[in-house]
């Protein structure tokens, strides 16, 4: 497999096509020194290489001058354009003042080496103070007035100015996707949520679904490198997959990708090794049955890794009510 246009791409409620599968970039271990080579700049050269065009990428990540830097090369080599790639970036916590969000925008372009990014996304719905990750006496991050519904309306007006062609939330709970949708002029076009067969989510993609808005799903192999989960269960050793994947000569991994894939979600598994990323992307040749695809929703248990434990005391922590 190494052709990108066997990637099913998915349409945006703004006409926008968007490949389904993309590659995530967290802790893809960032710069240590200017101009080193990194994990991440192989593994986003050779990602190219194998048909990935869509990156998942974030300021918070501190690696997207790696990522520039390796999809600038693989331009330079004629193996892309700027145009076939889509290229997603988010807005930190610490940045949500209407103020700042273009200049972080632009940060992020200048580190990514692109004059525009196809996707914007407001990482998280809590606002806090200038440092990313400072926190007070007791561990937890400094939470401000902010409110993200002004900070959406500067997103729109990155659009307006032609800096991103799409912008979308994440980690947003149904009652803040309302909130958006009633104040927005351009819609959120995706809610990038943590999901997969542990985590499915179903309620929050009807709402999203039903007003125009796509999931994206993070942790889609159940992030392995964060161990077991608090039942002690680790997703990809979960019995019913392997029986699955037996049964189409395919991996669990590949099993959970392709899970996203029917039921219309958009994908973006994390790998910096090029055969698991040769792995992830060779999930077009088979289909699950409607009993199967059952069988992998009713794993579901609403267990989350991803917790921001620091900002749950904050206004608009978005897991204090489920979903
Ligand atoms: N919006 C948000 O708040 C969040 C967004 N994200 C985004 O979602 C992406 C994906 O989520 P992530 O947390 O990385 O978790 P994933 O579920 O994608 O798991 C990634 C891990 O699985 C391993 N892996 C990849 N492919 C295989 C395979 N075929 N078989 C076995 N192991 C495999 C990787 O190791 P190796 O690299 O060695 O292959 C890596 O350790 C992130 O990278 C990030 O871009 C993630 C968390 C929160
Ligand atoms: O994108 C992210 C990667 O994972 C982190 C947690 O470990 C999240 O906080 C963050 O939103």
């Amino acid at each position: 497999m190494s052709s990108s246009t066997s990637v099913k791409m998915v349409k945006f409620n703004n006409g926008q096509q968007y490949p389904i599968l993309g590659l995530g970039t967290w802790q893809a271990t960032p710069e240590l020194k200017e101009f080193e080579q990194t994990e991440i700049y192989d593994a986003v050269k050779s990602a190219i290489d194998i048909g990935y065009r869509h990156f998942d990428c974030a300021a918070f990540y501190n690696n997207e001058n790696s990522i520039g830097k390796a999809i600038a090369e693989k331009i330079k080599e004629g193996v892309i354009k700027r145009e076939e790639l889509f290229i997603t970036s988010k807005l930190w916590n610490n940045k949500h003042k209407p103020k700042d969000v273009e200049v972080t925008l632009k940060n992020s372009l200048q580190l990514l080496g692109l004059d525009y990014l196809d996707l914007y996304l407001i990482h998280w719905p809590v606002s806090t103070t200038e440092h990313p990750i400072a926190k007070d006496s007791e561990g937890r991050f400094i939470g401000t007035d902010d409110s993200y519904l002004d900070t959406w309306k500067a997103m729109e007006q990155c659009v307006q100015s032609g800096l991103t062609k799409s912008i979308g939330i994440s980690n947003f709970n149904i009652k803040q996707v309302k909130e958006i949708l009633e104040i927005a002029t351009i819609k959120p076009v995706v809610n990038q949520v943590e999901n997969n067969p542990y985590i499915t989510q179903n309620k929050l993609k009807e709402v999203c679904e039903s007003n125009g808005i796509l999931l994206t799903a993070y942790g889609p192999l159940g992030s392995p490198y964060r161990g077991a989960n608090s039942k002690g269960l680790v997703l990809l050793e979960e019995p019913i997959i392997k029986t699955i994947a037996d049964k189409y000569a395919k991996t669990n991994a590949q099993i959970l990708i392709r899970f996203q894939v029917q039921r219309g979600v958009i994908v973006i598994p994390k790998s910096s090794n090029p055969e698991r990323q040769k792995q992830n992307f060779d999930v077009w040749n088979f289909e699950m049955s409607k009993e199967e695809m059952d069988l992998l929703e009713s794993l579901n248990q609403n267990l989350r890794y991803v917790l921001l434990e620091p900002g749950m005391h904050l206004k608009d922590y978005p897991f204090n009510e489920e979903p």
